[in-house]
């Protein structure tokens, strides 16, 4: 096959344009770190310092959710906690209670000013304390579907030590753990295996996806992210919605667009570890799917169900759907998915035409 037939799916200047999109906390992003990791120059000590607050946010905002989770499910008593921080309960409490909510007002204590909740390593004792206490381990384990609790929040706090030192620099894994959520656009160019590619990674929140519409230009390849445990989780923008209802929408709303429809898609149902995980506590039929027939718990069935789910949306039967199963922060889990990803393009890009 000569070069000509390139141009016809690859943009003008021969680059192969890949988008990113899918809802928030998919992974997104994740995926673009590991390209800067794979494909570029990794990360400089300056980029890892610049994590740092980020990471220490991560921290204190996760903490503060899952107190308040903690509360909301009963575990801890709502009424202890005022929005200054103090404690105000008169009830009778144990020693160790009493010294739980002491802890917990340290941490969600604001500076004089500002209202924010920031991070000091004043607050570092009080986070393990409270980390580490019985009511609140069962809040977190409890895994609800109701309140939202970012990803990755056990993988910080069981490294307080680490982390909450002065001398703490974030390492390549910390930066793949920890969450930023994107606004506006984002894109980068990278050379793999011969072609020049243009990755654009985008924020995938409601308010951010009218944004969208200024990258579906000369797009040679969808890259559709999914969260597999988004089945037991509602969106932060609207409670009342199961992420993977919104992401089945989403993902049919797009895929049979003019600008993707003969266009070649890739779906990443992202998150496999954390999903191997959850899906041994609760079943896919306890939440979005309750048409699932299949063997209950069984990771294999129910990814192989949700990957039919999705692919039966697109109304394009001419074209596929190619599947991926990642674990984005697993940096060589991507590096053969980004393989998979070019033979895909380089096949797509010569057949058609
Ligand atoms: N355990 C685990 N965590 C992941 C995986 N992929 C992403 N995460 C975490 O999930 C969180 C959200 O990931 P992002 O990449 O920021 O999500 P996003 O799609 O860019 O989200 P928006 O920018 O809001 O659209 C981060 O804390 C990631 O570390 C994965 O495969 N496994
Ligand atoms: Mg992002």
């Amino acid at each position: 096959m000569s070069h000509h037939h390139h141009q016809n799916t690859l943009a003008v200047d021969n680059t192969v344009n890949l988008l990113l999109l899918g809802i928030s906390e998919s992974g997104k992003s994740t995926l673009f770190k590991q390209v800067k990791i794979l494909h570029q120059n990794g990360y400089s000590k300056e980029e890892l310092m610049s994590f740092k607050i980020t990471i220490q946010n991560n921290l204190v905002l996760g903490m503060a959710a899952l107190i308040d989770a903690a509360q909301q499910l009963n575990f801890i008593s709502p009424q202890t906690i005022t929005q200054q921080g103090s404690t105000t309960t008169t009830t009778t409490t144990t020693t160790e209670d009493s010294a739980l909510y002491e802890h917990i007002a340290t941490i969600l204590k604001r500076s004089s000013s500002a209202d924010t909740l920031a991070f000091d390593s004043t607050k570092l004792v009080s986070i393990q304390y409270v980390w580490k206490h019985e009511k609140i381990q069962q809040a977190y384990h409890q895994r609800h579907s109701t309140y939202q609790i970012i990803d990755n929040l056990n993988y910080f706090l069981d490294d307080l030590d680490r982390i909450g030192s002065s001398q703490y620099v974030p390492t390549i894994d910390d930066i793949l753990h920890c969450r930023l959520r994107t606004t506006g656009v984002h894109e980068t160019k990278f050379e793999f295996g011969g072609l020049g590619m243009r990755l654009v990674d985008v924020g995938g929140q409601r308010n951010q996806r009218k944004k969208w519409i200024h990258v579906f230009d000369n797009v040679t390849a969808l890259i559709f992210v999914v969260s597999l445990v988004e089945y037991n989780q509602v969106l932060e923008e609207d409670p009342s919605t199961i992420r993977m209802n919104e992401s089945m929408l989403l993902f049919e709303e797009l895929v049979n667009c003019s600008v993707f429809y003969d266009k070649p898609v890739m779906l990443f149902l992202n998150k496999v570890d954390s999903f191997n995980e959850l899906i041994k506590k609760v079943d896919i039929s306890e939440t979005c799917f309750k048409d699932y027939s299949g063997k209950k718990n069984s990771a294999p069935d129910a990814i192989k169900f949700i990957e039919q789910k999705f692919k039966s949306l697109r109304e394009n039967k001419d074209a596929d759907v190619f599947t991926e199963v990642t674990c984005a922060i697993d940096t060589n889990n991507i590096r053969k998915v980004l393989e998979n990803l070019k033979t895909i393009i380089l096949k797509e890009s010569l057949s058609s035409k």
